[in-house]
């Protein structure tokens, strides 16, 4: 097994008399800043002004232009949209660098070289494997979301040493860190969000919840069996691995999950992951992303409007206003928001 690394692993001290500037305040970066000033380090945030910025006052930081965020860190934290990073890293970050740290949650740019950082910055990668708005929830529960971490450049010597201090002050490391690369925390985050997590599971959830509906039973109906009862079975998988999971459901469940299962995702859905996976290491995907944004996103927009009215989306939002219990952490996040406005 490889070594997991916890937070007895990591020494809080690389991070004593450091300020961080964390570049961005969406879902990483306000939870990336909210944990880290929790445990005791000094954060300031590098925004343009707007509703990130409005958040990060509210929540209490001192907040800059990035420029200015990046000419008094010691260690720069871009948490900005990928497709953004170069641009502003170009114009904003790159002329206010003498040796900060310079970090990323995600290695995408600095991997298809569209970020050739300096070479007197140490270059490293924290990356959460979740949500950020999991990050801050689960550490507000005293648990953590698990990290990845990566040495791209080791300039200091204390790169590493960085990174783990960086991890654990997330909360990351109360549920374990993995060392890779760049490389391989780009390409395998790129598959699991496009193959399983995100596209794999969306079309899973709307082709079953439209073969249902097409054959005549309630939208509804198809609503809780495809989605709502995802969360429940996944929460057990997430606690128990796909055993706990099976232990739970009925036998009927468990074997039609065995029979019926590898019919769904057969051979030639595998043969496509592998395909997709080629994509992504040959820098095709990486490709048409860069290209979609320099076109102003067309086929982006267009995709994400014509999501928005699929039936499931319709159904799902007035089921969910009768289920307070559901919306509990998104009612919070928007108070949140609105209040800031
Ligand atoms: N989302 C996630 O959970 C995960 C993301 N990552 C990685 O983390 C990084 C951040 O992603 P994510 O948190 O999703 O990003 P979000 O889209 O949630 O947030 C982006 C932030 O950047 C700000 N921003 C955007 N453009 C600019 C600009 N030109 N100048 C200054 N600020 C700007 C936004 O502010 P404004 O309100 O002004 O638009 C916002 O605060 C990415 O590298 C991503 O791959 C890694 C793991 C998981
Ligand atoms: C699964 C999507 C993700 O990779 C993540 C939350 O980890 C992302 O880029 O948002
Ligand atoms: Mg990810
Ligand atoms: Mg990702």
């Amino acid at each position: 097994m490889a070594k997991m690394y916890y937070n007895g692993d990591a020494n809080a001290e690389y991070l004593n008399g450091k300020k961080v500037a964390v570049i961005g305040y969406g879902s990483q970066g306000h939870a990336h800043s909210l944990n880290m000033r929790d445990s005791g380090v000094e954060v300031v945030i590098g925004l343009r002004k707007g509703n990130s910025w409005n958040k990060a006052e509210a929540d209490g930081f001192a907040v800059y232009p990035v420029s200015e965020a990046v000419a008094q860190a010691d260690v720069v934290m871009i948490l900005l949209p990928d497709e953004q990073q170069t641009k502003v890293y170009k114009e904003e970050i790159e002329p206010n660098l003498t040796n900060q740290a310079l970090m990323f949650a995600h290695g995408f740019n600095i991997h298809f070289n569209q970020i050739v950082p300096p070479e007197e910055s140490d270059v490293l990668l924290v990356a959460p494997k979740g949500p950020g708005h999991l990050v801050r929830r689960t550490y507000e529960e005293g648990a953590g979301v698990p990290a990845l971490f990566a040495v791209y450049q080791d300039v200091t010597g204390e790169a590493r040493e960085l990174a783990l201090a960086y991890a654990r002050a997330i909360g990351s490391l109360r549920a374990g860190g993995l060392e890779t690369t760049f490389k391989e925390e780009t390409e395998t985050d790129l598959f699991g969000e496009q193959a399983v997590l995100c596209g794999g599971l969306t079309s899973l959830v709307k082709a079953g919840f439209e073969t249902l509906t097409e054959a005549g039973y309630q939208p509804e109906l198809a609503y809780f069996e495809c989605l709502h009862e995802l969360k429940l079975i996944v929460d057990l998988m997430y606690e128990g691995g796909l055993e706990g999971m099976r232990y739970s459901i009925s036998d009927t469940a468990q074997w039609g999950d065995f029979v019926s299962g590898p019919r769904v995702v057969d051979a030639r859905v595998k043969e496509e992951m592998k395909s997709i996976l080629t994509d992504i290491q040959q820098g095709k995907f990486a490709k048409g992303w860069i290209l979609e944004n320099q076109a102003n996103r067309p086929v982006f927009n267009a995709v994400n409007e014509s999501e928005k009215q699929h039936q499931i989306e319709i159904v799902g939002k007035e089921l969910r206003k009768m289920m307070p219990f559901v919306q509990k952490n998104k009612q919070k996040k928007e108070v949140a928001v609105s209040a800031n406005h």
